[in-house]
C-alpha cells in the first residue's frame, strides 16, 4: 500500500512530536553522560578522518550536546562553525566560525548564532564534515529533522554529487532511532550516524556498538537501553 502525501506529512509530524518528547524527557545527568560519550566518539572519528573544518550546532530542545566535542576539537586545532539562517534565501544555512569569544545572538527560532558581520563565513561545500542534529534516524541513514528543510536545502547538492564534501554525520541520542522512517524525495541521506553507543555506516551496512534490539527496547521514555537499567536510577 502506498502512503498518500498528506498522510505521510501527518505521520512525519506525529513521529517528530514523539521523538522530540523522548529527548526532552532526559535528565540533566543523562544528557551530560550522553554528551561525554558522544564527544569521545566524534573526537576519534575527526582525528582518524583528519577533519580540519567542521560544522556543529548548539543544543536546543533536548538535542545531544556537542560542547564536550567542541572543547577537545579546539585543543586539536580543528575549526568549528555554527549554522546561521540565511538572511534572504529562505531556509538555507550559512556556516560561521565559532571561537570561544564569538558573540552570539538568538535567531527568530530562538537558537543562538554568531553575529554575521563579525565572523568568518565558510561555504557549506568547503567544510570537511557537518554534524547534523537529528530528531530521528534509521539504520539506512535516513533522517527526520525539525521540519524546516534547512539542512535538506543546504546540502541538496549531495543528492547529485554524493562524494563531494562535506561528510554528513547525523548525531543523536540512542532513543531517537526508529525501525524505518517514512522518507521524502528531497531527503538528503546521511553518510554516518553517531550516537553515544553506536556508529552506523549506512552505505556499507555496518553498525558498530550494541545490537539494535538492546538499544530500541527503551526503558519508559528514557534514552537508556534495557541492559543498563539496573545501573541507573531513573526518575519515574
Ligand atoms: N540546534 C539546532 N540548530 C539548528 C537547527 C536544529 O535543528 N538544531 N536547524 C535545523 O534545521 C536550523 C534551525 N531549524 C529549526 C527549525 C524549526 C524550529 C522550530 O520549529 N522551533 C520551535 C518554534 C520556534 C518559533 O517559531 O518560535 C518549535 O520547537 O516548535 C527550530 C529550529 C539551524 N540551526
Ligand atoms: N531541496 C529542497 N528544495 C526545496 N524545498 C525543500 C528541499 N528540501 C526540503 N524542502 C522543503 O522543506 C520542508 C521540510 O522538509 P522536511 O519535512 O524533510 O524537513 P526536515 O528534514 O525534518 O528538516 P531539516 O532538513 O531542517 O532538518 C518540506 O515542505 C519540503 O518541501
Amino acid at each position: 500500500m502506498t502512503t498518500r502525501p498528506s498522510s505521510m506529512k501527518q505521520e512525519r509530524r506525529r513521529l517528530r512530536r514523539e521523538l522530540r518528547l523522548r529527548r526532552r524527557a532526559l535528565s540533566g545527568r543523562q544528557q551530560r553522560e550522553a554528551a561525554r560519550r558522544l564527544g569521545h566518539q566524534l573526537t576519534r572519528l575527526a582525528s582518524q578522518s583528519r577533519f580540519r573544518h567542521v560544522g556543529i550546532y548548539l543544543p536546543n530542545d533536548g538535542e545531544i550536546d556537542l560542547r564536550p566535542f567542541v572543547s577537545e576539537a579546539r585543543r586539536r586545532g580543528i575549526h568549528v562553525y555554527l549554522p546561521v539562517l540565511h538572511p534572504i534565501l529562505g531556509n538555507l544555512l550559512w556556516f560561521f566560525r565559532y571561537e570561544p569569544d564569538t558573540r552570539l545572538i538568538p535567531n527568530h527560532l530562538g537558537i543562538p548564532e554568531p553575529r554575521r558581520a563579525e565572523n568568518q563565513r565558510r561555504p557549506a561545500w568547503a567544510l570537511d564534515a557537518v554534524f547534523m542534529p537529528l530528531v530521528g534516524f534509521d539504520h539506512r541513514g535516513e533522517r527526520l529533522g525539525m521540519g524546516g528543510g534547512f539542512y535538506d536545502r543546504t546540502f541538496a547538492f549531495k543528492k547529485v554529487e554524493p562524494n563531494r564534501p562535506p561528510v554528513l554525520i547525523g548525531v543523536a541520542h540512542d532513543c531517537q532511532e526508529m525501525d524505518t522512517l517514512p522518507t521524502q524525495p528531497w531527503d538528503v541521506p546521511l553518510n554516518r550516524i553517531v550516537t553515544p553507543t553506536r556508529r552506523v555506516d549506512p552505505k556499507n551496512h555496518r553498525i558498530e556498538g550494541p545490537e539494535s534490539g538492546a538499544i530500541t527496547r527503551w526503558f519508559g521514555r528514557a534514552c537508556i537501553p534495557e541492559s543498563r537499567q539496573g545501573r541507573l536510577r531513573l526518575k519515574r
